[in-house]
């Protein structure tokens, strides 16, 4: 069940995704690099103390060296101005660089713990969540937050502190003067947050519809051959421009708010401008001012409303942040609804004996699926699934590996509950083989070796005869070397699914479940395959699910499933004597077979080694 991210919104408590949270959590990330920050901060200092010097410069000159006509003054003054623009040049640009490599790391941080923490999540969570959406926290909104640690939070850092100084200064020289200026303030800081807000919900849209766009993607990348095959190119490409559309359409509504904001701030900053320049006229015509100190406030004027300028800028950066920010830590708190307990057994090397007892399991908000539902399955035994499609069967193969966990009644291994034990320790001791196989594009190699990294060549290679996939590895131009694509599309279906045996088998696990594929294979391969399967199986617990009866008549125990509950249980030959559910599944698969024959072969000839 896929839900869009505003869904994925509604459900979870709503987020602290506050500025102020998120600066802490940013700050959080950057703590430990504090000699970095300190070298940061002195050069922002800095820079803030140099801009002072060019006013002053001016004032002098317009009061001292013009006046008292000293033409020897004038190149120290050039000197002066010159060497002030360097020292600013040099300190901006390493303030620049510390911060860039202060934030850089703080990013990366904050892009590790997220994938760390999706990681963490239980397979529920993927359930319910768009991978395009998920794609698009970690790499979109991740990079949003970059330029506000990178430029957004060097910028207010400096403007703060600038804002601060030239204040303070411009006070002592005419309070008056300077008040006349502040008074713009509070409509600024009343503006800023009536737009902020806005701001904040528009760039929301924005990131939640490049979600939209990164989910139509991956959905359709990823399923190219259906598009194909039904030739719903045109009707994809449709559907991607509505969604394009959209995303822009949000963006205009950003941009829209930003045109808004920026020339209203501008236009506080000429009314402040304004006054200081009609009431400083005034001032200087009345003689209680130098023409000088004029010009100089004027600069400082200039200097105080260039960090506001510039805030009112940020200000889109930050609210871009907060945004995807929310969005982060949407994720961040989510906790897994499959969770080791903090005094988790370590499971020892099981025996393999499994018990299913009173489970009732339904999907996220989904209907029931298991009912009271009781099985067992004897160390070293082969236990059988059967049913109707849509009956249960995979669920219990995912309650086994404890992919979920039942609302009700218990799961145990070797008279450990499933809840009580370390998931590594669990599933370490477990080899799926699922219809659905899962590779990962690289190499044979490393598809074999993922079940078992430190393996040997000789090992990969002796699971890969035992697979029955060594002879067609070899024929591969890279041999062991050779990639398979993305989920393996090189590969024909049986290829894969001895690919994923070979994997199984390096990875020697005690229980294997066998979620067996329906798709029918021509006979050569799934001989392979049986063969394959037959030592996969040996001398290990199993449970298989199967879809082709023909493939568990020697399993030691059958469950007929219906509706999430046991029907018939018991040995092949038992329940086709029942004349049951079972008996009707096999003559469907076998209709020619008469009971004789199908007993003949139960018995006996066929039964691979085990
Ligand atoms: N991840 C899921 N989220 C929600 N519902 C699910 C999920 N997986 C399965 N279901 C539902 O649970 C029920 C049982 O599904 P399950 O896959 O266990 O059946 P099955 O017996 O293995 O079927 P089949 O033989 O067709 O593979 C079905 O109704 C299915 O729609």
């Amino acid at each position: 069940m896929n839900m869009n991210p505003s869904m994925m919104q509604q459900q979870r408590p709503k987020s602290k995704g506050s500025i102020w949270a998120m600066y802490k959590r940013m700050f959080f990330h950057v703590s430990s690099r504090w000699p970095l920050m300190i070298a940061a901060l002195v050069c922002i200092i800095a820079v803030s103390l140099l801009e002072f010097v060019i006013p002053q410069l001016t004032q002098y000159t317009i009061d001292h060296v013009i006046p008292g006509h000293k033409y020897d003054a004038l190149p120290m003054i050039g000197i002066g101005i010159l060497a002030t623009a360097v020292l600013l040049g040099l300190f901006n640009y390493w303030s620049s660089l510390t911060m860039a490599s202060v934030g850089q790391r703080a990013i990366l941080d904050l892009r590790n713990e997220l994938y760390r923490h999706l990681q963490k999540l239980d397979v529920g969570f993927f359930d319910r969540n768009r991978t395009g959406d998920l794609m698009s926290r970690v790499t979109n909104d991740v990079n949003m937050l970059q330029q506000l640690i990178s430029s957004g939070m060097l910028s207010i850092v400096t403007d703060l502190f600038t804002f601060v100084a030239v204040a303070g200064y411009m006070l002592w020289v005419d309070w008056r003067l300077t008040l006349l200026v502040l008074a713009t303030f509070p409509f600024m800081i009343m503006t800023t947050r009536f737009f902020s807000k806005k701001m904040r919900f528009s760039f929301k849209r924005v990131q939640e519809s490049v979600s939209e766009v990164s989910s139509h993607l991956q959905d359709t990348l990823t399923s190219i051959r259906l598009i194909k095959s039904f030739s719903s190119e045109d009707y994809e490409v449709r559907r991607f421009a509505d969604r394009s559309e959209a995303n822009m359409n949000a963006n205009l509504g950003a941009v829209k708010l930003r045109a808004v904001y920026e020339p209203i701030i501008d236009l506080l900053n000429f009314i402040g401008l304004a006054a200081v320049l009609l009431f400083g006229a005034r001032q200087t015509m009345h003689e209680a001012l130098t023409l000088g100190t004029i010009v100089a406030f004027m600069a400082y004027v200039r200097l105080l409303q260039n960090p506001v300028k510039r805030f009112s800028r940020t200000m889109n950066t930050i609210q871009q942040s907060a945004a995807a920010y929310e969005r982060i830590v949407e994720i961040l708190g989510e906790e897994p609804a499959v969770r080791e307990k903090e005094d988790a057994v370590q499971l020892p090397v099981v025996r393999g004996e499994v018990q299913f007892r009173n489970v009732s399991f339904a999907y996220h908000n989904g209907a029931p699926v298991l009912k009271q539902f009781n099985l067992e399955m004897r160390a070293g035994e082969m236990t059988a699934l059967v049913g109707s499609s849509g009956a249960g069967k995979s669920t219990i193969a995912h309650l086994l590996t404890r992919f979920y966990d039942p609302q009700e009644g218990e799961v145990t291994i070797d008279g450990y509950p499933l809840t009580e034990v370390g998931l590594k320790s669990l599933r370490s001791q477990m080899g799926i083989v699922s219809q659905e196989i899962w590779l990962l594009n690289g190499t044979i190699r490393e598809n074999i070796a993922y079940s078992n990294p430190d393996a040997e060549e000789a090992d990969i290679i002796a699971a890969g005869k035992a697979a029955n996939a060594h002879a067609f590895i070899m024929d591969l131009p890279d041999g062991y070397d050779s990639q398979i694509g993305e989920r393996g599309v090189k590969l024909s279906g049986g290829q894969k699914q001895r690919l994923s045996i070979a994997r199984a088998l390096l990875k020697n696990p005690r229980l294997i479940i066998l979620d067996e594929a329906t798709s029918s294979l021509d006979s050569e391969s799934e001989r392979a395959i049986q063969d394959a399967l037959a030592r996969l199986l040996a001398g290990r617990t199993c449970l298989i699910i199967a879809h082709r009866l023909s493939t568990i008549r020697q399993a030691d125990r059958i469950y007929v499933l219906d509706k999430g509950r046991v029907i018939e249980e018991g040995s092949h030959e038992a329940l086709l004597e029942k004349q049951g559910r079972y008996r009707q599944l096999y003559e469907l698969q076998f209709p020619q077979r008469d009971e004789t024959d199908a007993k003949s072969v139960t018995t006996g000839q066929g039964k691979p080694a085990r």
